[in-house]
Order: C-alpha cells, then structure tokens, then sequence
C-alpha cells in the first residue's frame, strides 16, 4: 500500500538505553514525518506510555512549531474514549517528547497483516473513529489528516484517534485553505486549492478509511500521484462487489465529490450499515455530558497515579512534598451538605446546618447554632483565614472530645451513642468546573497531604459508569474516618465532587462512633488541602 507524503524529514536514531524523565526508552513504535515514536517504560510503576520525540531542531521552524503546539493545546484540552490522551509533555537537551497513551498498534499495521478487514471488524472501528470526529467537531477541531497510521487500536479493538498536528479550529462561518494531509486521503476541495470545511474533509477520509478496510487498497489508487488526485475530484472508483450494500452506500455518501452534498456526521451515525451491530460501549461515554467544553489544560501526570490504582487501602508511600504533583489552580464551590444527623435530639439542643454560602465567599461553609447551653462551643466571628471555610468549633478534636465527656457526664451520653447507633450519613458537594481527572488528581494530592490511605478506582470503572470514585480511609489522633469521594458530572460546565462520610471509628477502643464530628473535621481538613 502507498502512502505518499508531502513532505519528509530526516530522522536520527535515538539511543535507546536512555531515560527521558521517568520514562525508560523501549522499541520504536512508529515513525511519521516529524516525530519517532518510542515505548517508554516508567522507571518505577512500568506503566508505559508512548513517547512522540520531535527533534528540537526541526521546531526552529515555525509552522512545525505550530502543528507541534496546536496539537498540544488540543489534546491536553480534549477528553474523549476514542482520542489518544496526552500525560505530559517533556523538553530534553535534543528533543521535545509528548508522553502519550500507549497503544498496542495502528490501523496500518493490521492492515499490511490481513490485507482487509470483516465488516463487523470494520464497523466496530470506524463507529469509533466517527465518535472521535463528531466530538472533535463539536468542539470545533477539524483532524484534517486522517489515515490508516493515526488510527491507534488496542489489543481489544479499542480506537483511538491520534496526531493532531494538522487539525485545525473551525469557527463559525469560516472556511480553511490550508492544503495539507496525505494525496490518497486528500478531499476534492483540498485537492483545488479551494476554500473548505473541515468537517466535509474529515467526513471525506471517513470515506477513504472505511473502503480501506473493507478493500484492502485505496479507493482512487493510480500510478501516479496526479492520477490520484484527479480521479479523486472526478470521484471515480469502484466498490468490488464482496462488499455489502449497505458498507456500498455509506462510502459513496461520503466520498462525495460535491462537499455540500457529503453526508453529514449525523446521518453516517444513524445510516442503516454504521448501526448494524450494537455500538460500542464507549459511545455512552462519548456522548455523555461529562465531556466539558470547558476543561482547561492540565499535566495529567498518569504516572502518580497508576502506583494509586494498584494499591488496596493501604497508606501512601508518597512524600507529602512531592514536588512532581502540580499545584493546580483549582476553584470549587460547596453545593450542598446534608445530614441525617438529628443532633438535636442526639445532643439536645446543638443544631447544625451547612450551606454554601453567598457570593462573596463561594468556597465557605456556613454554620448556625440555636444555643449551646454546654457553654462549650463558640461560633467563630468570621471565617478562618487560611482556607476560607468556616470551622464549627466542635470539629476540633480537642473541642469535640471535651464536649462529648461533657455530654456524657451530664447526659448519659455514653449509653446514648452506644445503643442508638443510627448509621450517621452525610454528604457534601463541591461544584468545579475543572475536568474530572483534574479533580482525580488534585483530589489523590489532598488525601496524600492528608496521609490518608485510599483507593481511587480504575478509569475503566469511569468509563462504564461515568464516575470516579475514591474510597479514604484517613486516621486523626482519635479517629479513623471512611469517606467516599464520587466525581460526576452537571452538564457540560460542571463536575461534582460528591464527598460521603461511610463510618468512622475511635481509634483507640476500635468502635464504632455516632458522631459526625469527626468527619467534618476531616472534611475541613481536606478541603482546606484542596481549595
Ligand atoms: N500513542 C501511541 N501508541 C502507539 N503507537 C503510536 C502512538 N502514537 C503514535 N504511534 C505510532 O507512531 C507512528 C507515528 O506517529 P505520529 O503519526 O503521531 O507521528 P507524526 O510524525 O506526527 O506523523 P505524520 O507523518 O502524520 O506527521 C504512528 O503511525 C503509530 O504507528
């Protein structure tokens, strides 16, 4: 199969024994115009990651400068099932690298072994690829260089879109001119050098993609590369007859001469053919609000987090300074507490409420207190200074355990808690606008300031069930408190992070205890750790 470019550049050999950050370098996974691809092994974890190498020689020039940074900023800021993730970027003496999720192979590669894919294979990946366009449309990115080698599959047939160095943003109304891609894959209207739309390209390399699979060649293959071209913008071609109707007509839809007349991304995902077989589960995903317009940009570090996925409850090995976690800019705004807490009639007469508090302190707790004929519990006239987050003073251990002795002395308290142990449920929720894994990450760096132990659960489980999920377990001098943070989303502008208190004990004697202090106590502690 031929795949001529329009450009080529010199690559040199990198020498594979070295390190690039914690990345140990392996195999070369793949070689494009710009950049060498290696494995990289993480020194300490093994997770691996594939690392894109871009001499820094060849971004002295500037459109290579901008394609390196336009796929950057695109996908650090893109978060989807079927577009490659981007962990970090690295900058060493020679190259710039781009850690990127690993993937077993490309769409290429399985090709030059069998030639030409079952449709049922076909489908299940070009479902994914056309997940991948339409979010990227949504978001206003044209890919613009679609083709067999961007096309990244996993062992278990998951897809995923990569190199975005020639996308391009789209604004409303406005036409591209750029003459780029790959001559096979390139669309009429490229080909003319006319003004075009980058959702009828990529729709157009749908088009090549899918006959690809399904032929095993290109469809308007030539001799030479203006015969390419031309028979391209004359569209002519043949579908050979083991391909099936329905597979037929969805290709002549796309590979449309006339752009107007293509078949939008809307009707390729409902066209008999494309629904054929049940649609991968990622596609719930792919289209769940979770995906935030919004998501700013972030060094995931996946690294930091993948020894934390392995690991059962047990406590954190990690410095409480890790000067690799980033201190992120995070905002979050409390938007709701609630208990099933009567403390009333648990305390007699201490009644407590948390609200989030009006504009002029978003990231404040409120409290108010009826009376408080202990004597023992003065509200604080403003709110802390360091974390904005007003403290019940009942919270602090050494406030709470007096008071509680108190309780018992003068109310039989004790016999209280020990018969009447109602399971105490509370749960607090903070609104961000920071993407969900950015919340993950600030959220791991909070417990680990904590010393908490905790366990975040995979990202697959994310996948399946739109969430994160991390379950704590964090020891204060008195207490162990059990908390359940769950990440969700509120629509495209917002994730919550729903903190809920499951249990918590006293240390020292091991028993269960009816008190939701402890736990705010905690739950102060935190969010002053990630406010
Ligand atoms: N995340 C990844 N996991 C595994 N292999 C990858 C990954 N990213 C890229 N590769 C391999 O490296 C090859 C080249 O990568 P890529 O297309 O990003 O480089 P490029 O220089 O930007 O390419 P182009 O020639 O399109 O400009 C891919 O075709 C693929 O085989």
């Amino acid at each position: 199969m031929q795949t001529a470019t329009f450009s080529s550049i010199e690559f040199e050999n990198v020498d594979v024994s070295q390190f690039i950050g914690p990345w140990k370098l392996g195999r070369t996974l793949g070689e494009g115009n710009l950049a060498k691809v290696k494995l990289g092994i993480h020194s300490e974890t093994e997770e691996k990651v594939a690392l894109k190498m871009i001499r820094n020689a060849e971004l002295e020039d500037e459109t290579t400068w901008n394609h390196v940074l336009r796929e950057v900023m695109i996908l650090r800021s893109f978060r989807h099932p079927n577009i490659i993730s981007l962990y970090q970027v690295l900058r060493v003496p020679k190259y710039t690298v781009l850690a990127l999720e690993f993937m077993e192979t490309d769409l290429h590669s399985m090709l030059a072994r069998c030639k030409r894919l079952n449709e049922a294979v076909a489908r299940r990946i070009f479902q994914q690829v056309v997940f991948a366009i339409e979010y990227c449309h949504q978001n206003n990115v044209s890919h613009r260089d679609l083709k067999l080698e961007n096309i990244l599959v996993s062992n278990s047939l998951t897809v995923k879109l990569s190199d975005f160095s020639l996308s391009n943003f789209m604004y409303d109304g406005s036409f591209l001119r750029t003459s780029c891609g790959t001559p096979h894959y390139a669309a009429p209207e490229v080909i003319q050098g006319r003004y075009y739309d980058g959702c009828d390209v990529d729709i157009w390399g749908c088009g090549i993609l899918l006959y690809l699979m399904l032929v095993g060649e290109f469809p308007f293959e030539d001799v030479t590369i203006s015969n390419v071209l031309s028979r391209a913008c004359k569209g002519i071609y043949t579908v050979p007859s083991h391909v099936s109707s329905g597979a037929t007509d969805l290709i002549r839809q796309m590979l449309t001469v006339i752009p107007t007349d293509r078949i939008k991304i809307s009707d390729i995902i409902q066209h008999p053919w494309f629904v054929a077989d049940n649609l991968p589960s990622v596609r719930l995903s792919s289209h769940s609000t979770f995906f935030s317009e919004k998501d700013h940009i972030v060094n995931f570090y996946p690294a930091e987090l993948a020894h934390l996925f392995n690991s059962s409850l047990t406590s954190s090995s990690v410095s409480q300074n890790n000067s690799q976690l980033q201190s992120l800019d995070l905002s979050y705004l409390p938007v709701y507490a609630s208990s099933n807490t009567d403390l009333s009639s648990s305390a007699d007469n201490l009644s407590f409420q948390l609200f989030p508090c009006s504009d002029s302190h978003p990231n404040s707790l409120s409290y108010s207190e009826k009376k408080d004929p202990s004597g023992l519990v003065t509200p604080p006239s403003k709110a802390s200074s360091e974390s904005h987050v007003n403290i019940l003073p009942t919270s602090l251990p050494s406030e709470h355990a007096t008071y509680m002795s108190k309780m018992y002395n003068i109310h039989g308290f004790h016999a209280t808690i020990s018969t009447r142990l109602r399971k105490f449920r509370w749960h607090y929720g903070i609104q961000t606008n920071k993407s969900p894994r950015e919340i993950l990450l600030q959220l791991c760096q909070s417990l680990q300031l904590l010393g908490a132990s905790f366990r975040p659960y995979s990202t697959e489980d994310f996948l399946r069930e739109n969430k994160y999920r991390v379950d704590a377990k964090i020891n204060t001098d008195s207490f162990i408190v059990y908390l359940t943070f769950e990440i969700f989303s509120l629509g495209s502008l917002a994730n919550i992070i729903d903190i809920r208190f499951s249990g918590n004990k006293a240390s020292a004697i091991n028993n269960p205890v009816n008190s939701p202090m402890p736990c705010f106590e905690v739950v102060k502690q935190f969010l002053r750790k990630i406010i």
